[in-house]
């Protein structure tokens, strides 16, 4: 476990209006945010073992507080996405946050980790038919269908720069990759007989590298449960599954809600990294993944997982330890486990130590 680190992550929507100045003047408008913060386990220490996500929480909570029902500009000179989510990193200091990532509306954001550039990041839908040629006979995805598929793109907003000009950058760069992939069946786009989330995404990176300098990074949703991350050079893959638990932390002080028996709709996300197996096209087929999970999902859903040998505490940060120690042998290439007790909170448990990719989507 040395080489492993603990992540927690916490959500806070905010309600803001702002004035930017962009490419058709600088109006007032609004915005539904969202900022959502990254930190080491170590440096958000809670009341007791198991609180740490709620400590995290309440750090940003208190960052974000000023910005909410407010006119951002009174706060933060042209409050681009950039530099919203910077001035948060710095009220959060006390996290010692490894990132902020700041999503003004749902299709667009940025992230911001200290001491590096900026991304901005722009999220696209497209509606496209596939087939993998390659699965083995009955396998659903050797038919054809479709998906509403997703894709993030992310690029370094250039020094000095705003953050809504590179999301402009993408979106310019991206419309001639959607003009052939929308609305059409991706087996016939040459460069696309085997059309996984793998190969796609790596067709895009092509496709995009020269015309959107500064791209760092392509993810492909294929589902919403399902999907990969590709930085020009590795992928990850990984597959999320729900279940419902009831739990309880036991040690909490008396007198804390948690110490009551509770529940919670727990997501958890599957991440593994490598290459291409270059006849399949994938990393590691995602059903494949769910269903090496499904023994310890029938374990963890509809169950009482306090009552659980091995599983004593039952925190996001917990269950992530607990599953990585019984998937670990079943899922070579296992690199993250994500453990989110309601959307937006909970653990992040890297294997291996590296952040790489932490972030995204
Ligand atoms: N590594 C990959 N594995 C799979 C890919 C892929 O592109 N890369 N594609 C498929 C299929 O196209 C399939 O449609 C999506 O997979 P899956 O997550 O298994 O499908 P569902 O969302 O329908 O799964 P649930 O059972 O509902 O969770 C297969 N594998």
């Amino acid at each position: 476990m040395n080489a492993h680190s603990l992540f927690l992550t916490a959500l806070r929507p905010f309600e803001a209006a702002r004035r930017l100045a962009v490419a058709d003047g600088e109006r007032l408008h609004g915005h539904g945010f969202e900022a959502r913060i990254f930190a080491a386990a170590a440096s958000c220490p809670g009341d007791f073992p198991g609180d740490e996500t709620r400590a995290l929480g309440a750090i940003l909570d208190e960052a974000v507080a000023p910005l909410d029902y407010a006119l951002v500009n009174e706060l933060i000179g042209a409050p681009d996405d950039a530099r919203i989510a910077e001035w948060l990193l710095e009220r959060a200091a006390s996290a010692q946050p490894h990132a902020i990532v700041l999503r003004s509306a749902p299709d667009r954001g940025a992230v911001v980790e200290p001491g590096k550039h900026p991304l901005a990041w722009r999220r696209f839908r497209f509606e496209s038919a596939h087939r993998l040629p390659s699965v083995p006979r009955g396998h659903k995805c050797g038919r054809m269908h479709g998906h509403g598929f997703e894709a993030v793109i992310h690029a370094r907003v250039d020094a000095g720069q705003d953050a809504w000009r590179t999301q402009d950058r993408i979106a310019e760069a991206w419309q001639p990759v959607h003009e052939q992939i929308h609305f059409a069946c991706l087996n016939d786009l040459p460069g696309l007989d085997n059309p996984t989330s793998e190969v796609l995404a790596r067709w895009l990176w092509q496709n995009l590298t020269d015309v959107l300098p500064g791209l760092t990074g392509i993810s492909v949703l294929e589902t919403a449960s399902a999907g990969c991350h590709y930085d020009g050079r590795t992928w990850r893959i990984w597959k999320a599954m729900s279940f419902d638990s009831a739990v309880r932390l036991a040690r909490a002080p008396q007198g804390d809600p948690r110490r009551l028996l509770h529940g919670h709709t727990f997501t958890t996300r599957l991440h593994l990294a490598g290459g291409l197996d270059e006849v399949m096209g994938w990393v590691h087929d995602y059903g494949d993944v769910k269903q090496r999970f499904d023994p310890l999902f029938r374990e963890l859903d509809h169950q009482p997982l306090h009552q659980k040998a091995g599983l004593e505490d039952n925190d996001p940060a917990a269950i992530a330890r607990h599953i990585e120690a019984r998937m670990a042998a079943e899922l070579p290439g296992l690199s993250r486990i994500d453990v989110l007790e309601k959307p937006g909170h909970g653990a992040l448990l890297l294997r291996g130590g590296s952040t790489r990719g932490l972030l995204v989507p």
